[in-house]
């Protein structure tokens, strides 16, 4: 009754939260903060006014650089840091005789699948993501595994003194989780579900590098959050029950189902990391291309590895000694096919499936819009032979 009555006095409750469901909470809605926090931002911004305050000349200027700035006193013709810049990258890019390829590490890094958990989708689909640690850096590379076939053996394997219960903890079950269930090698609600892995076709693999601006932040300098989405798409099985008015991209779920593995790499940036890729998009900002940008920070043009996406992949059983027929590759990059077999062919390319931008391939109406996409994808195809067919 108090709750009822104490609704009552508050201001509209909307339509979205009256839809709420029954374990949503707080059941009320937010009241004003005292003081009317929010009355105070508009006021703020409105006797900020218009105009934005003036900025020091120091500020805007090369010339009012205090000289004591190291490349203060450069001095700047009429478009000075194109030039300077490219002039720069091709010298750095001569002397190393090789812009771009990734290294071939001489042999395999060890890995292990640490912990797996089964994670629903927001588009309806569902994965198991796969957390792996290795002998090669103290990171934490992911697989992203869709469908039921694909299987960890480090993951599987028995540690010692471990209970039923541990082994499902750390996902090392058959089947589904539900409650009440005791063993990880037998789901007791479908019987005879023990399992036995097996792969219809060659799987299709998708070797991802870490990009936080595209996957998280939404820069449209690059095309990796839509590359994301799309290999996620094409290894999505079926979803059940799908509402007719989903989106497009959820809707196309229904035809394909063929499962298959993100790997996951933690090497943003190319390997440069994340700090050292913002000052490369300032860098391009003032005239580099991607290229020239690394360069001229004195990176290599790629300088990633992939060594433990090929052993990730030899772990899942996706290596040549378990399926020697080879993978489907999503990429463009015909370093990746190379790299990724390993140094002695561990994991087999069967196919490389290219990766159109969706902008590509549906003439401008969906996918990313921006001078920087265009140029960043033509520095890919003209000076990392990247093909994009
Ligand atoms: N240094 C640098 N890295 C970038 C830039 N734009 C994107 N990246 C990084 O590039 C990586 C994405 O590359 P991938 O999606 O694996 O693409 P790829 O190797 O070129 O080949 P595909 O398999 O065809 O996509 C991520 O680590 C991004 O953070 C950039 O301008 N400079």
């Amino acid at each position: 009754e108090t709750l009822k009555s104490d609704t009552s006095q508050l201001p509209r409750l909307s339509a979205a939260m009256a839809d709420l469901p029954a374990h949503a909470s707080p059941k009320l809605p937010p009241q004003s903060l005292p003081g009317g926090l929010s009355d105070n931002v508009s006021q703020a911004s409105s006797t900020t006014g218009e105009h934005t305050p003036a900025l020091p000349e120091s500020l805007l200027s090369p010339a009012f650089t205090p000289p004591a700035t190291p490349g203060g006193t450069v001095h700047l013709d009429l478009n000075p840091t194109k030039v300077l810049h490219q002039q720069q990258a091709a010298d750095l890019e001569h002397k190393s005789g090789h812009a771009k390829g990734p290294k071939l590490l001489p042999q395999l890094p060890e890995v292990e699948c640490i912990v797996r958990a089964r994670i629903p989708t927001t588009n309806g689909a569902e994965m198991f993501l796969h957390l792996y640690h290795n002998d090669l850096d103290g990171k934490e590379h992911l697989a992203i595994v869709f469908g039921n076939n694909i299987r960890s053996r480090s993951l599987d394997s028995v540690r010692p003194g471990e209970t039923e219960m541990d082994r499902m903890i750390r996902g090392a079950y058959v089947g589904k989780l539900h409650p009440g269930r005791v063993s990880s090698r037998y789901d007791d609600e479908k019987a005879g579900s023990a399992f036995t892995p097996k792969l219809v076709e060659p799987p299709l693999v998708r070797i991802h590098s870490e990009c936080y601006t595209g996957e998280t932040a939404w820069s449209a300098r690059c095309d990796c959050g839509e590359q994301l989405d799309e290999a996620a798409r094409l290894m999505s099985f079926p979803v059940e029950d799908l509402a007719s008015d989903a989106p497009p991209e959820a809707q196309s779920l229904q035809s394909h189902s063929t499962g298959g593995v993100i790997i996951y790499l933690r090497q943003e940036g190319r390997g440069i990391g994340l700090g050292e890729k913002l000052k490369a998009y300032n860098l391009q900002d003032l005239g580099s291309d991607t290229v020239e940008a690394n360069l001229l920070l004195r990176h290599p043009a790629d300088a990633r590895s992939y060594g433990l996406a090929t052993a990730m992949l030899a772990d899942l059983g996706c290596g040549a000694d378990s399926i020697p027929e080879g993978i489907r590759l999503l990429t463009n990059n015909p370093d990746k096919v190379r790299a990724i077999e390993g140094p002695n062919r561990e994991v087999l390319v069967k196919e490389r499936v290219p990766m159109i931008p969706l902008a590509w391939r549906t003439g401008g109406q969906r996918g990313i819009k921006s001078s920087e996409i265009e140029g960043y994808l033509q520095t890919k195809i003209s000076k990392m032979g990247h093909m994009i067919q």
